[in-house]
């Protein structure tokens, strides 16, 4: 049986897409970046441990499977993570602002026969914002529990002038490879 260790809505919407049947297992991962890790590594990582900790949560059953992702924001070698509060998503937005930025997310596929892993790297450009459009923005509440503080598939969609790469790892789950990786990782023996 497949399971998805995630607490997010979107994930769960994401994967429901695909059309597999699937659970959902409760993993709580620290997400802190060693200092030695690229941004891809560290996405990597983060991803591979909320995967390998929702195998152990189901006891390693010899048909688990578990699916675990991470997505985050970078700009000039920095992640963005979720914003603590108010000022920090408005600090966000304003770096982010007539800037193009990169979303990572990685997803891993665990199970008793072994791990494998896909990643996306998309490329977004933000409009120019003044101080006005972020704190509207900011005030729709939309920045929090979102990597750099902005939401693509909700009223952040006014923001990106331009998106390369998957909407769908931008918005947490990218589907093309995730799909991939199912096919890959098949239905354990
Ligand atoms: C950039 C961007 C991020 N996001 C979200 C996707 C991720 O859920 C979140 C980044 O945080 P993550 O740590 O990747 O995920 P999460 O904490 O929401 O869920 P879990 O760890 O339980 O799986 O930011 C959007 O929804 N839209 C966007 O446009």
């Amino acid at each position: 049986m497949l399971h998805l260790a995630s607490q997010s809505p979107r994930r769960r919407e994401l994967l429901t897409q695909l059309g597999v049947a699937f659970r959902v297992v409760d993993v709580d991962v620290p997400e802190l970046r060693a200092a030695q890790e690229s941004p891809l590594e560290y996405v990597s990582r983060v991803a591979r441990d909320k995967a390998r900790a929702g195998l152990v949560a189901l006891a390693g059953g010899a048909d688990a499977q578990v699916l675990g992702a991470d997505t985050e924001v970078v700009l000039d070698d920095e992640v963005f993570g979720k914003p603590r509060d108010a000022s920090d998503a408005a600090a966000m937005l304003r770096r982010l602002s007539a800037r193009t930025h990169a979303v990572v997310s990685v997803v891993w596929l665990v199970d008793a026969r072994g791990e494998r892993s896909a990643s996306s790297v998309s490329r977004v450009r933000f409009a120019e914002l003044d101080e006005a459009a972020i704190a509207a923005y900011v005030a729709t509440g939309e920045s929090f529990g979102k990597a750099g503080a902005y939401a693509i598939q909700g009223r952040g969609a006014a923001l990106v002038e331009h998106l390369e790469g998957s909407y769908s790892g931008v918005m947490g789950l990218p589907l093309f490879e995730t799909a991939r990786l199912l096919r890959e990782g098949g239905a354990p023996g």
